[in-house]
């Protein structure tokens, strides 16, 4: 099992290695008061304030009488809680995560890297259900219980890709929740075929499709969203558009999402990936795209990327854009960066938007975790009742000292199941 973030390859452990918690007791949720979580079928079913003067079950003079020594019962030690980290934007499929190191090659630019990609990933063994997994084990040492990856669907890996990710998910056994973005990294419409292919994504179950720089890859902006937004009125699925185009280029494709959005019905299930280009637009011509992108329910997600101007949280998020935080690539042939741990890019994406007080420190954990919800399908993801039961416990003394910190994971729940503790993955 991958125990460290290290390059050694990971076998699977036994399952039972993971216990089912009843009751997670003295944590503090979001560094607020000691309290017990209960937890019922993978689900929090009460939050109550923690008696410190009640003994821990199983112990002699336990107060509990009704459970038993190791019923579920685990001890949080007063340590800060947050939910279990979300991964809006990811590629799990394409990782050579516990593999000798691959030096980068190829050009730089989207297109040089979507040719390096094919040229290499045979020998890689991507996409693989072994890769998949390394670098899910190690999103889950780390504290993310739920992802959106984006996986390549393409002509030459047609939908194994997708195949791949969900046999890797299914190995741990609920310790990840995995949503799928079929994703055409290769392009569309230059593509002939790669439509019917989303499409039968969609038939058979992926959750989104994605796109990619309509006009700069495919040079038909108009033509790639209409195909696009086609398949999802059909099937009812989610839409995850790439835009790495910047400026005008970037905002005009962002304006013909908005219109299709509207017209198709589909608030709420519209996402731009980077946008790079509403951190560049000025003034008054930002401030109109966010309050429209707002009306129209779309969401944005950023990989904090260094370089790049960066989105402007404050005002998406109180013009009713919805921002996820995801990892894109974790050590791949784009880019040997990423390690997968949400938690340090949280402090990236801290540092890059010039966050420094404690609410905004907060509003950073929030966007990695409870506020992402939507990214992964969830009605709602966080410490309360009704939520799963995905938990993250960190050595801190409140949320903004765990942000700009990041420290060590001591304990991983997803779904009620203790699913790491003290920096070893248990799944
Ligand atoms: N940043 C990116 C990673 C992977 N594929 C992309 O198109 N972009």
């Amino acid at each position: 099992m991958s125990t460290a973030p290290s390059n050694t390859p990971s076998t699977t452990p036994p399952t039972s290695r993971t216990d089912t918690v009843t009751v997670l007791r003295d944590v503090r949720p979001w560094g607020g008061e000691r309290s017990d979580l209960h937890v019922a079928d993978g689900v929090i079913t009460a939050v109550v304030p923690h008696d410190p003067a009640a003994r821990a079950v199983g112990t002699p003079g336990s107060t509990d009488a009704d459970t038993a020594p190791d019923a579920g019962v685990v001890e949080g030690n007063g340590l800060l809680a947050l939910p279990g980290l979300v991964n809006a934007h990811a590629h799990v499929d394409k990782s050579w995560w516990g593999k000798p190191w691959v030096s980068y090659g190829g050009e730089p630019g989207t297109q040089g890297r979507i040719a390096h990609e094919r040229a290499h990933r045979d020998e890689l063994g991507i996409p693989g259900v072994d890769v998949t997994l390394a670098v899910l084990r190690e999103s889950v040492r780390t504290g993310t219980t739920a992802v959106r990856s984006h996986v390549d669907v393409d002509l030459g890996v047609g939908l194994r890709g997708i195949e791949v990710v969900r046999e890797a998910a299914a190995t741990l056994g609920g310790a990840v929740h995995v949503e799928i973005v079929a994703f055409p990294q290769d392009g569309v419409l230059r593509r002939p075929g790669v439509l019917d292919l989303l499409d039968q994504a969609a038939a058979a179950g992926a959750e989104h499709i994605g796109g990619l720089d309509p006009a700069s890859i495919d040079r038909d902006p108009v033509g790639q969203l209409d195909g696009l937004f086609a398949i999802a009125e059909r099937h009812g699925v989610g839409i995850d558009v790439h835009l790495h185009d910047g400026g005008e280029l970037g905002a005009f494709q962002i304006e013909l999402m908005i219109d299709r959005t509207v017209r198709a019905g589909l608030q709420g299930k519209v996402n731009v990936a980077h946008g790079f280009a509403v951190g560049q637009l000025a003034g008054a011509r930002q401030a109109d795209l966010v309050a429209a992108m707002g009306e129209a329910g779309i969401s944005m997600t950023t990989v904090a990327p260094i370089g790049a101007a960066p989105l402007p949280l404050h005002a998406l998020r109180a013009g009713g854009v919805p921002v996820g935080l995801g990892t894109d690539g974790i050590r791949d042939l784009w880019s040997p960066y990423g390690t997968g741990d949400l938690l340090t890019l949280t402090t990236q994406l801290a540092r890059l938007s010039g966050f420094r007080r404690d609410e905004d420190l907060v509003t950073a954990a929030r966007i990695a975790s409870a506020d992402a919800a939507r990214f992964v399908g969830r009605e709602v993801h966080d410490l309360v009742v009704g939520a799963p039961a995905d938990v993250v416990l960190v050595d801190a003394q409140n949320v903004p000292d765990a942000v700009v910190r990041a420290p060590r994971r001591a304990l991983v729940v997803a779904a009620g199941r203790v699913v790491a503790r003290d920096g070893e993955v248990l799944v």
